[in-house]
C-alpha cells in the first residue's frame, strides 16, 4: 500500500516534471529563436564600404554627387580656403546694430562667443575706407589678440575702384550706404561656430523664415521657383548647423572645443533632404560664380597690399577658369529653366519680396556673431540670385553685371562655407551615420539582454523543477 503510494507520488512527480519540462522546452525554443533573430538583426551591417548614400544627379541640378565631392576635394575647397584669408576677402562691411523690423530684439545669446570682434580702424584696408568719412569704434582691441595676419600694408594705390560701387540688389534688404552704423569685421577672427544661441529666439527666426517666406513644398508642388527658394534656405540652414556641430563647445569650464557628432547627425545627417539641399545650394552658388566669371576675373581686388591682392586675383582666376571644373560640371545649375510662362514676372516679384524679408529677418538674430554670418550668407545668396536671375549681361549688353565689393566678398565666403560643409558631410557623414546607427540599435541590445534574462530564468526554472522532482 505504502509502496503503491510512493510509486504513485513518483509517477505524478515525473508527470509534473514532464509537463514543466515541455513548457520550458517550448519557452526555451521561443527564447532561443527570438534571441537568434535579435542577434541576427543586430549583426553589424557588412555593407559594401563603397556603397554611397548619395549618388546620381543632385536633384534639379546638372551635376552628380560623386563629381561634386571630387571637384570640391581637389579644386574648390583648397582654393577657397586660401582665397578667404586674403585681405580683400577677409574684411566684411556690416551693420551689426540694427533694429529688428518685426519684433523687439531679445538678445538670447549665452556665450561670449556671440559677440563679434570688430576691426579697429587701422586694421582694415585703406581703400575699403575710402567712401566712408566717419570713424569706427576702436575700443575692442582685445579682440585683436592672436590676429592671424600681419596688418595690411597701407601703401595706397589711390586709383578709384572699378566696379565697386553702390548698386541696388533687388533680392536683398541691406542698405550698403556707408554711414556710422557700418563696421568692418575680420571674418578670420570671427569663425562661424557654436555660440550658444538656442531656444525661442533662434527658433522664431527659422520659423518666420520657413512658415512665412519659403514654406516647405509638398510632393506635388510643380512650381520650380518656390522649390528653389526653399532648397536654398534649407541648404544654408544645413550648412550653418554643420558648422555649429563641427566647432562646438564641448566643455564650457575647460573651454574645450571640438566636433559634436551627435548634433551633426541629429540636425542634418539623419534627414537626407537636408543633405541634398546642401549640395543643391552649393551647386547653385558655384553656377552663379562661374556665370559671373568674366566680371570676377576682371575686377580689382585692391586693398593696397599688392602681394596679397595679386594672390587673391590669381586664386580667383584658378577658381573661375579651372579646367577640371569646366569639364566635369560645366553647368552646375540651369537657371534658364525658370520664370517661364505668363506668371513668370509676377512670381519673380513675389519670390524676390520673400527673399528680401528673409534678408531683413537677419536683423532680428539675437546673437551678434550669428547675425554677422547670417547677414553675410544671405547677402551671398542674394548676390547669386542677382547674378542668375536679375542681370542678363550676355543677352542684354545694355544691362551689364555690376556687383558691390561687399557682394563679392559675401558670395565667395558663402561658397567657402558651403564647400566646407559639403566636405565635412562627405568625409564624416558615413562614419557618423554608422556610429549613430549602432547607438540607435541599443534598444535592441537591451532586448537581447532581456532575452538573455528570460533564457537564464528558464534554465533556473528547469533546474529547480528537476530538483523538486528528484
Ligand atoms: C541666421 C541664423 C544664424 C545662426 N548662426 C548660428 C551660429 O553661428 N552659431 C550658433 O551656435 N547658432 C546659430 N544660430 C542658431 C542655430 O541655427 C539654431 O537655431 C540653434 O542652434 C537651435 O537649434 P535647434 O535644434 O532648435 O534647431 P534649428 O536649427 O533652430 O531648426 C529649427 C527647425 O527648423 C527645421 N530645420 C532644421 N534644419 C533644417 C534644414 N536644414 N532644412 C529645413 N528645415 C530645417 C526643423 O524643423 C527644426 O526643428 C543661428 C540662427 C539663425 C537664425
Amino acid at each position: 500500500m505504502v509502496e503503491a503510494k510512493i510509486k504513485e507520488k513518483n509517477r505524478s512527480k515525473k508527470r509534473r516534471g514532464w509537463i514543466v519540462g515541455a513548457v520550458i522546452a517550448v519557452l526555451v525554443a521561443i527564447a532561443v529563436t527570438s534571441r537568434h533573430s535579435l542577434i541576427k538583426n543586430h549583426k553589424p551591417c557588412h555593407c559594401n564600404e563603397d556603397s554611397r548614400k548619395y549618388t546620381g544627379i543632385v536633384e534639379d541640378c546638372c551635376c552628380d554627387y560623386e563629381t561634386v565631392d571630387s571637384l570640391n576635394g581637389e579644386v574648390l575647397h583648397p582654393l577657397l580656403q586660401e582665397l578667404v584669408t586674403t585681405p580683400f576677402f577677409r574684411y566684411f562691411k556690416v551693420k551689426l546694430w540694427c533694429d529688428c523690423p518685426f519684433w523687439p530684439d531679445d538678445g538670447m545669446c549665452r556665450l561670449r562667443d556671440c559677440s563679434v570682434c570688430e576691426c579697429p580702424e587701422n586694421e582694415f584696408p585703406e581703400p575699403f575706407k575710402k567712401p566712408m568719412s566717419l570713424g569706427l569704434p576702436s575700443d575692442d582691441l582685445v579682440c585683436q589678440e592672436g590676429k592671424p595676419q600681419a596688418t595690411v600694408d597701407r601703401t595706397l594705390d589711390r586709383k578709384a575702384f572699378r566696379g565697386w560701387m553702390v548698386i541696388d540688389n533687388p533680392w536683398t534688404n541691406d542698405d550698403e550706404t556707408d554711414n556710422g552704423d557700418m563696421t568692418y569685421v575680420n571674418l578670420q577672427l570671427n569663425p562661424e561656430r557654436y555660440t550658444g544661441y538656442v531656444g525661442p529666439s533662434a527658433r522664431r527666426i527659422w520659423d518666420a523664415i520657413y512658415s512665412e517666406n519659403c514654406p516647405k513644398y509638398s510632393s506635388g508642388e510643380i512650381c520650380q521657383e518656390k522649390k528653389v527658394l526653399y532648397k536654398l534656405i534649407s541648404g544654408l540652414h544645413s550648412s550653418i548647423s554643420i558648422h555649429i556641430a563641427a566647432d562646438y563647445l564641448l566643455d564650457e569650464t575647460a573651454n574645450l572645443w571640438g566636433e559634436n557628432l551627435e548634433l551633426m547627425y541629429d540636425r542634418v545627417l539623419r534627414y537626407p533632404d537636408r543633405v541634398r539641399n546642401l549640395y543643391f545650394t552649393f551647386l547653385f552658388v558655384i553656377r552663379a560664380v562661374t556665370k559671373a566669371a568674366d566680371y570676377l576675373d576682371q575686377a580689382e581686388y585692391d586693398t593696397g597690399n599688392h602681394v596679397e591682392d595679386l594672390k587673391a586675383q590669381s586664386l580667383m582666376q584658378k577658381l573661375l577658369l579651372n579646367p577640371k571644373l569646366q569639364a566635369a560640371c560645366p553647368l552646375p545649375f540651369d537657371e534658364a529653366k525658370l520664370w517661364h510662362g505668363q506668371s513668370g514676372p509676377e512670381l519673380k516679384q513675389q519670390i524676390q519680396k520673400q527673399f528680401r524679408n528673409i534678408s531683413a529677418l537677419m536683423d532680428c538674430v539675437g546673437c551678434e556673431k550669428c547675425r554677422l554670418w547670417g547677414k553675410l550668407q544671405v547677402l551671398g545668396l542674394g548676390t547669386a540670385l542677382k547674378i542668375l536671375f536679375s542681370v542678363d549681361g550676355q543677352n542684354q549688353p545694355d544691362q551689364p553685371l555690376q556687383l558691390q565689393r561687399n557682394e563679392v566678398i559675401a558670395l565667395v565666403n558663402l561658397l567657402n562655407r558651403l564647400s566646407e560643409s559639403v566636405k565635412l558631410v562627405h568625409e564624416m557623414g558615413p562614419t557618423i551615420e554608422k556610429i549613430m546607427g549602432e547607438r540607435l540599435s541599443e534598444p535592441l541590445s537591451e532586448e537581447i539582454s532581456r532575452g538573455q534574462r528570460i533564457w537564464e530564468s528558464l534554465v533556473g526554472l528547469w533546474y529547480l523543477s528537476n530538483l523538486c522532482c528528484v
